[in-house]
């Protein structure tokens, strides 16, 4: 560990070459901004990606039925519906002459080079126009129809699995699978009913084209899907968790969609307020010192509620038994000095006498190398670690102490890692270091708020050594 104690090099830190969080080394990504402060999340500002559904599944299946009762749960959402239909090729007079010969199954039947683009526009918040494709006239109208961005984008049609590209842009794909007979009699009575059809032809072109698209096309597309729908628009229960699931994903931050170890608590005007207290830069120390510490309290009771409960039963004043729980008792706090340090108290607030170790990333010089110092329990191995960290910023040095904690044998599952302002970049390079990867299960982050990636967190990492200071001041009285 070097000629320096521990203790030295702790003290040392304190003075105002902390390097806890390196903003000016190497690893420093954030895209070219001149932004000083962290601006708000995609979310609150209303430009949240959308969520966009894919709902594949056999001609007649029950794919518009679906979407339509989707969509009718979700009435207090912005949703809108775009089907494949609408980016049918117009046939050409040719083409007309000879229709009974043409594959509406196929996927050469669609212009599936402009559906891609417009779910690319909408997918990034602009509206589209598209086409309009008439069944009787088999003819399609170009800029027909405009599609404002939504926060849900429902794309339906037999064959929206099979474009790899389209798939990507889904984040969730369901199947509709309803048995062949069941989707030929709905064909029989749609065709000849709602389109006026002959039922000579529409039996044949179901043998010719439909039966054999959907063997050689569509249903290859199955295992592409997240959720199957057995029986379709009658399957309410299916559609009941499809439209929970949905209304979840929609409470949460695009990065959780990312990152399932993410975990952003979920805001509300209490914490927005609390926020805009300590962003404002005209706030007085002691009020930074009060609402920042409420905050950290709120990260510190999140990531407490993530650690494994085990059953276990009191007998109440009544003589009852009451079945409840118990946390895991082993436990301890690493906080990142100097910054990590401020959520100290917080944690000490809510686990009565729990240790906590140090870990301070020291920079050497200014050729980028570290040294890390230690001071952790000696059984920490076998313990959960609330790892302690206000501002998770480029991810270096959350890269370092993580991997110092798998190096001394924490389970990488057992690690729970607690800021109040994290960036996406410190994010994604702290779940992506490959020595991780060896777990099975991730470490969990805990976050009260994720800031855009073009910022600058220098004022705020000064700030948060100013709370510490005044800290150490306040314990002093
Ligand atoms: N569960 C159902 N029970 C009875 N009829 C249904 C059901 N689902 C769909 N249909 C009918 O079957 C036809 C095809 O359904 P639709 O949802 O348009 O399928 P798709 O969009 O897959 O072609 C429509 O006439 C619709 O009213
Ligand atoms: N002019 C057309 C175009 C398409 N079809 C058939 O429509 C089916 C797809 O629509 P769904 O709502 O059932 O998904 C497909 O099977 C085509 O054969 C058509 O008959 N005429
Ligand atoms: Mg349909």
């Amino acid at each position: 560990m070097g000629s320096k104690s521990v203790d030295e090099v702790l003290d040392a830190a304190a003075g105002v070459h902390c390097s806890a969080l390196r903003l000016d080394g190497p690893n420093v990504q954030f895209s070219a901004s001149s932004e000083e402060e962290p601006t708000t999340s995609g979310l609150e500002n209303g430009h949240q990606e959308p969520f966009v559904i894919g709902v594949a599944g056999g001609a007649s299946s029950g794919k518009s039925t679906v979407c339509k009762m989707i969509i009718d749960q979700l009435r207090d959402q912005r949703v809108v519906a775009v089907t494949q239909e609408s980016f049918y090729y117009g046939l050409t007079d040719e083409e007309l002459v000879h229709v009974h010969d043409y594959n509406f199954d196929h996927p050469d039947a669609f212009h599936t080079e402009l559906l891609l683009s417009c779910m690319q526009n909408l997918k990034h918040g602009k509206a589209v126009d598209i086409p309009n494709y008439n069944f009787k006239t088999y003819k399609s109208v170009p800029n027909a129809r405009k599609v404002n961005p939504s926060d849900v984008i429902i794309l339906e049609g037999i064959l929206v699995f099979h474009d790899s590209r389209l798939r990507d842009l889904m984040n969730m794909k369901i199947f509709v699978d309803t048995d062949a007979d069941v989707r030929l009699t709905r064909r029989i009575r749609r065709d000849t009913i709602d389109k006026g059809r002959d039922i000579k032809a529409v039996l044949d072109q179901y043998s010719k084209f439909v039966k054999p698209a959907f063997e050689d096309f569509i249903l290859p597309t199955k295992k592409y899907a997240d959720i199957i729908i057995p029986r379709g628009g009658d399957n309410d229960v299916a559609i009941d968790l499809i439209v929970q699931h949905i209304r979840t994903k929609l409470g949460q931050h695009d990065l959780c969609k990312i990152h399932p170890n993410l975990y952003v608590i979920q805001t509300t005007y209490q914490i927005r307020g609390m926020h805009t207290i300590i962003r404002d830069a005209a706030t007085a120390t002691h009020d930074f010192i009060f609402y920042a510490d409420r905050l950290i309290r709120l990260v510190v009771e999140h990531g407490l509620g993530h650690l494994p409960f085990q059953e276990k039963q009191v007998i109440t004043p009544t003589g009852s038994v009451y079945t409840g729980v118990e946390f895991s008792k082993r436990l301890c706090g690493v906080s990142v000095i100097r910054s990590g340090e401020s959520m100290e108290n917080a944690l000490r607030a809510c686990c009565k006498g729990i240790k906590i170790g140090k870990i301070l990333i020291h920079r050497e010089g200014d050729n980028g190398q570290q040294l890390i110092y230690q001071n952790l329990p000696k059984d920490i191995a076998n313990r959960h670690v609330l790892l302690l960290d206000p501002i998770l910023g480029t991810g270096n040095s959350a890269v370092q102490a993580i991997s110092l904690l798998l190096k001394k044998g924490v389970q990488e599952a057992n690690i729970i890692f607690l800021n109040l302002i994290s960036a996406p970049q410190g994010v994604h390079v702290t779940d992506t270091l490959e020595q991780m990867i060896i777990s099975h299960r991730r470490h969990s982050f805990v976050t009260i708020k994720i800031v855009s990636g073009s910022c600058d967190m220098k004022p705020w990492l000064r700030r948060i050594l100013q709370f510490l200071r005044n800290l150490y001041q306040h314990s002093k009285l």
